[in-house]
């Protein structure tokens, strides 16, 4: 039950003055974006936090003010210039002065009745607001302030900027906040006081007050008292929910998964190459997690081409060995076939029954799918988000393994958690993340690394070209082709969009059969599934030689003697998913090469990624560089849902504050593994207040 001292916090922000349901909805697109799918709360305002300050405690003359920008002015109001009766869209003009000049206060929509009230014909004023210069006049247009000058200190001298979306005035906006900072109940604190002595972080109460009404420009820094108080509030929130978790799949008893080593080993042998020696401990840590009573919860973390699926096959060997059933789960459907393709005929030789299901299967196919696994005909199920779904039922599911790819979040952890039937659990991911970013998304799980790539393999030659010498590049691509090479080419959108220029993959397809004929394939996300799978199997058995495609063959994507890949409009990528991309070469023993094709000019950072990008294939350092070009918010943020993208913390800033909060979130549960100390009830406050309401659930009295 949510603590009644939230409920304040969680009415309606239409129930505050001035917020009406299409207020709230421009509202909910600055509040975290986990958060949109309900409606906006008053509690959510006080966290829309300010990005910069006007400072307005520089009185100046208008003479002064020799270029445009905020200033604020003591004014002696003249004359009203109202418009005509019935032309309204004609501006109310009141113009004003000083000793130095005149200038003209400028007001929109109509006559006002409150103009006349608050720029009295020959009252003393400051005015705050934008100075406009046009031809020696100078103007302002819809002042921000116009006070009366005996009651300046109702000024704001330092006054907030917030973040907005169209239609949303920062008027309405900061009224809201100012309400509902109003109704801001006092809270228990959940903070360590000890370590809030010790990090002098101000009462939650008191950093939300001094960031929405700074005395000064520093106390908005991300690196001032009141935000990293807020920043790790945040961060604990998220920590705690992924400590929850790791007790909560703790506690359901796993059971030791032993084997003979019958499968693993006959897999071993079957294997056309040898294990690398990041392969081998990286097995033999999961081996081991599986042999323990408690559950597994692993990260496996490799670069691209690294070699994880055959990692996850052993894994799920073993599982089987033990009598168990396996499920791995892939973030496309492409990939969900190419897994099952690859394990299927690996696992062959060793007498392994593997099926497969994703959302397309349907009807008596699927039900035969589903008929087997419940009577443990199936050992390895491999598949897309359907594998989770009700009506998929394992005789015996023993491990899970999600290549996760980004895409799968703590909620959906959260999710196969409480199912009940506690499978050791393996997640993948392909993209290195930095530390930091492993902490605050995989908090909960211990983390085994491939750090290098299988043997023989030879490094990518990057370069960078214009899009001017396109046809240049074809004509080399011809040449390669004729040669027995096979390319990848990128492009960023399926359709012209209306705006924005962009060739079109279709359109590519189009220029680019002129020259391969029949030897080019096309895939993207538009077309059906089964159509996609016929363009990739083309280009895997090599009848088509070019596969024109967009980023669905970003993620995973093994045909390992495509030995090309030429990226358009490679501006437009981050480097991640440039990383990405370019790993679908250099997977076998040729050398590979990949093209950046850019449309200039090139702004600071488009220029930067490509830089790191010819500069490095080290994908954790490209992780690093991406961290320091975006910030970490777009690297787990935007392409993933239910992903722990911070609204508050920066990690460049408050970095340090993570592992603080995890160590403080495990000992605290430590402590008090049901949070029902005082300390306990205030901490279930803070989740609740952080959206981890699912969190809280995992608790007894939840
Ligand atoms: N030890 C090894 N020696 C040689 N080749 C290997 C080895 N391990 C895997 N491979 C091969 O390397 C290629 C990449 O492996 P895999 O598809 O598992 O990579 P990945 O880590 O999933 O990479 P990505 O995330 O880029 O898809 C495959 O063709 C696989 O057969």
């Amino acid at each position: 039950m949510r603590p009644s001292a939230l409920d304040p916090l969680f009415a309606p922000a239409t129930s505050l003055d001035g917020i009406g349901d299409k207020i709230a909805g421009l509202i909910s697109r600055l509040v975290p974006a986990d958060l949109t799918n309900r409606p906006v709360r008053v509690g959510d305002l006080p966290f829309i936090l300010p990005h910069s300050v006007i400072d307005r405690s520089r009185r100046i003359r208008i003479a002064e003010a020799t270029e445009s920008g905020i200033v604020t002015l003591t004014l002696t109001v003249g004359a009203h210039y109202p418009p005509p009766r019935g032309k309204n869209n004609l501006p109310y003009r009141v113009m004003a002065f000083d000793e130095t000049g005149e200038i003209a206060l400028t007001f929109f929509h109509g006559r006002q009745v409150w103009l006349e009230k608050a720029l009295g014909e020959g009252s003393r004023v400051l005015v705050s607001g934008r100075i406009e210069w046009f031809n020696g006049r100078a103007s302002m247009v819809h002042p921000d302030h116009i006070v009366a000058e005996a009651e300046a200190e109702k000024l704001p001298v330092i006054e907030p900027v917030y973040p907005l979306t169209a239609g949303l005035s920062a008027k309405v906006l900061r009224k809201g906040i100012a309400q509902a900072l109003n109704r801001f109940p006092k809270l228990p604190e959940w903070q360590d006081a000890a370590l809030q002595q010790r990090m002098e972080l101000p009462p939650i109460g008191t950093a939300l007050q001094r960031i929405h009404a700074p005395v000064s420009p520093a106390e908005l820094s991300p690196e001032g008292a009141p935000w990293r108080r807020l920043a790790y509030d945040e961060l604990l929130a998220g920590q705690l929910s992924l400590a929850l978790v790791r007790q909560k799949s703790r506690r359901l008893d796993g059971r030791p998964l032993l084997g003979d080593g019958r499968l693993v080993q006959g897999l071993l042998n079957a294997l056309p190459y040898r294990l690398t020696g990041s392969q081998e401990t990286a097995l033999a840590e999961i081996h081991a997690d599986m042999a323990e009573g408690e559950r597994m919860l692993r990260l496996l973390q490799g670069d691209v081409g690294s070699g994880k699926t055959v990692v996850a096959l052993m894994a799920m060997a073993r599982a089987v060995e033990a009598g168990g059933q396996a499920a791995l789960m892939a973030p496309t459907e492409i990939l969900a076939r190419q897994h099952h393709a690859t394990i299927a005929r690996l696992g062959e030789a060793v007498g392994l029954r593997v099926g497969l299901l994703t959302g397309r299967d349907k009807g008596r196919d699927r039900q035969k799918v589903l008929d087997e696994l419940s009577a443990g005909e199936i050992d390895i199920l491999v598949g897309t988000h359907a594998l989770f779904q009700e009506g998929v039922n394992f005789s015996d599911l023993a491990l899970a393994i999600i290549d996760e790819q980004h895409r799968f979040g703590v909620h959906q952890r959260l999710a196969i958690t409480s199912k009940g039937n506690a499978p050791d659990m393996l997640v993948m991911t392909a993209t290195p993340i930095p530390r930091t970013l492993v902490l605050s998304a995989f908090g909960d799980m211990d983390v085994s690394r491939l750090t290098e790539k299988p043997a023989g393999r030879q490094p990518i030659k990057t370069v960078t070209m214009p899009m001017e010498r396109l046809s240049e590049l074809v004509g080399r691509m011809r040449d390669a082709v004729a040669d027995g090479q096979k390319v990848y080419w990128i492009c960023p959108l399926v359709e012209e969009s209306e705006n924005i220029d962009v060739t079109s993959a279709e359109d590519r397809y189009e220029s680019l059969r002129q020259v391969f004929a029949d030897q080019v394939a096309l895939v993207h996300g538009r077309m059906s599934g089964r159509d996609k799978d016929a363009a990739m199997s083309a280009f895997k058995n090599g009848e088509a030689r070019v596969l024109v495609g967009t980023t669905v063959v970003e993620v995973g994507v093994d045909v390992p003697d495509a030995t090309i890949i030429v990226i358009e409009h490679a501006e437009r990528f981050g480097l991640a998913q440039l990383h990405q991309l370019r790993g679908r070469v250099g997977r076998g023993e040729k050398a590979s090469s990949c093209v950046l094709l850019y449309k200039g000019p090139l702004g600071e950072v488009a220029t930067r990624r490509l830089a790191v990008m010819r500069e490095t294939e080290d994908g954790f350092v490209i992780a690093e560089e991406d961290l320091k070009l975006r910030g970490e918010g777009d690297l787990l943020g935007t392409r993933q849902s239910g992903s722990p993208g911070f609204h508050i913390a920066r990690l460049e800033f408050h970095g340090d504050l993570l592992a603080v909060a995890r160590d403080d979130a495990r000992l605290a549960l430590t402590r008090d593994p049901e949070l029902q100390s005082d300390r306990g009830e205030a901490l279930r406050v803070l989740l609740y207040l952080f959206g981890r309401d699912d969190a809280v659930r995992l608790l007894r009295a939840g």
